[in-house]
Order: C-alpha cells, then sequence, then structure tokens
C-alpha cells in the first residue's frame, strides 16, 4: 500500500525517503535506504508507518529518534490503535488514516483519524496528503476508523472478489476469459460511473431502471437476492472486517 500512495506522493514537493529492506523500482526522485540506521541522524516532518501492523511494534520504535521537532507519525496500519502508536513513539503525535489500494491510481478512498497529540496543522496535512492519492473522509473516532477499514480500506478486495465470481459465471455461460473478463468490466465499470454522475438518482432508482416488469433482470435479481443472501453476506463480509481490525487495535 506504501508505494501506491507513494505513486501520488512523489509528484508533491517534498523530498521523500523510503526505508524498506526489499523494495526496488521506487520512483525517481525517492530516497531509498535498505537500513534506517543509515539514515540515524536525520529528522523528517512526517514518518509513515507503512509496514504490517504484526510488525510496528518490532520495527517502528527506532524511528523516536528522526522525528523532526514539531514533526508526526502517519500510520495506514489497519487496526493498530493511534494511542498504542504514539505511546511506542515516546508520546509523539499521531494521526491514522486507512487508505485503499486504488490510491496507485489517484482514485483511493482514505479515512482520517487523528489521534493523542496531534494537531490542527498535523491534521490539515495528513489530510491534504491523503487528498493526493483521492477522496478522504475525516472521522472522529477510532471506533469510526474501523469501520472505515472493513468498507473502503478492505473493500477492493471485496469488489476484485465479486468481479472474478461474476467473470467465472460468464464463462460458465460460454465466454472465453477475456471475453467475461472485458463484459463484466466494462459492465461494472460503466454501471459505476453512471451511478457517480452528480445527477444520478439514488442506487434503488437505477437499480429499477434496469428491472423491466417479468424481464430479464428481475428474474436474475430474484436469483441474486433470495434468502437476502446477498445481503447478509455482505454485512458478514464488513462486520468480520471490523472485528480483525478490532482484534488488531
Ligand atoms: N494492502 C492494502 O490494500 C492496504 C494496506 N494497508 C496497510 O498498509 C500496511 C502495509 O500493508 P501491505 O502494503 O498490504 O503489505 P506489504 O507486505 O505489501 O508491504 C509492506 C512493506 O513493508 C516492508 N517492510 C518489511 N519489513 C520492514 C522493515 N523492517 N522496515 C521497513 N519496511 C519493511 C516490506 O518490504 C513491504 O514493502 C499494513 O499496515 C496494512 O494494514 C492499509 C490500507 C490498504
Ligand atoms: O487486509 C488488510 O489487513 C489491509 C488493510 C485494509 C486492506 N488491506
Amino acid at each position: 500500500m506504501g508505494s501506491a500512495l507513494l505513486s501520488q506522493w512523489v509528484a508533491g514537493p517534498e523530498s521523500v525517503t523510503v526505508v524498506d529492506p526489499m523494495a526496488s523500482d521506487l520512483p525517481e526522485g525517492v530516497a531509498l535506504v535498505p537500513d534506517r540506521e543509515k539514515i540515524a541522524s536525520q529528522r523528517f516532518d512526517c514518518i509513515v508507518a507503512a509496514v504490517k501492523p504484526q510488525l510496528i511494534d518490532e520495527v517502528m520504535p527506532a524511528y523516536r529518534e528522526n522525528i523532526a521537532p514539531g514533526g508526526y507519525i502517519l500510520s495506514i496500519a489497519a487496526g493498530y490503535s493511534a494511542g498504542r502508536l504514539s505511546r511506542l513513539m515516546g508520546d509523539a503525535p499521531v494521526v491514522r488514516t486507512m487508505p485503499n489500494l486504488p490510491a496507485a491510481i489517484g482514485r483511493g478512498v482514505s479515512g482520517i483519524c487523528p489521534g493523542p497529540h496531534a494537531s490542527s496543522d498535523h491534521l490539515v496535512h495528513a489530510e491534504a496528503f491523503m487528498r493526493r492519492a483521492g477522496s478522504t473522509i475525516t472521522v472522529d473516532s477510532e471506533e469510526k476508523l474501523d469501520r472505515v477499514t472493513a468498507v473502503a480500506g478492505s473493500g477492493p478486495g471485496y469488489v476484485f472478489e465479486i468481479a472474478r465470481a461474476y467473470a467465472e459465471a460468464a464463462m460458465a455461460q460460454g465466454f472465453d476469459e477475456d471475453e467475461a473478463r472485458d463484459m463484466v468490466l466494462g459492465t461494472m465499470g460503466g454501471a459505476v460511473a453512471m451511478a457517480s454522475e452528480p445527477s444520478a438518482p439514488g442506487l434503488e432508482e437505477l437499480r429499477n431502471s434496469v428491472t423491466s416488469k417479468g424481464g430479464t433482470t428481475a428474474a436474475g435479481l430474484d436469483a441474486l437476492n433470495s434468502d437476502d443472501g446477498l445481503s447478509d453476506r455482505l454485512h458478514a463480509t464488513l462486520q468480520a472486517a471490523y472485528d480483525r481490525a478490532v482484534e488488531l487495535r
């Protein structure tokens, strides 16, 4: 996820240093160091915590020394609480965010939540930084940010999986893989673009506008919604992702 954000952040005026023992092929202008020791004496206005939540306890404390006076930590880690991270970093200011993968093409949706010791300047900076990668929603509690995680952070995974199953069903109707992929992504992309038009009606009305009485869509939707299966499954999906974020706190 860090590299997806980086691809948008590099367009800005800041100098960016990435510490990653495994990274390669970073955008031009980014300094890559495989080992924090190499930048031990440098200070940074914003340090982005972009390792897996399970690695934060091990990796992040060394970076306490790298926070410039007035600087802050911007975390993209799922679940791991801002309070816990702030304490780990010697009571440093923390802003927690939750981006999603389409940030890689500037179409991400990011949640943002100010944590301990974060000033309004830190929040304004984090919001502007995340807006470079798409739209943002600022929330006032970590509980809410964990719900943004369940809806939007993990969301592209659900969408890719739904598209995959939809394409698989198209192949079962006799189309080859490329035809199925093109038709499914074209249909999903066209429908989402239409629903995203400023003057678009609500989602229920849009659905109804496709659904002729006694027609093919009605027959398909009856199968899709039988026993409230789709709705129940989506509720369970978001709840499971939220519950996991809570476990990672
Ligand atoms: N993948 C996604 O769609 C999203 C991920 N996130 C968060 O982003 C964070 C990273 O997740 P992914 O990008 O999926 O994982 P990833 O495994 O693709 O990336 C983690 C990166 O950390 C690097 N790394 C490992 N040990 C390191 C160390 N000691 N020092 C510096 N770098 C080190 C790895 O080389 C790798 O480049 C997680 O905290 C996750 O919760 C948040 C939103 C969406
Ligand atoms: O699956 C995860 O834990 C990360 C956070 C949101 C999306 N990917």
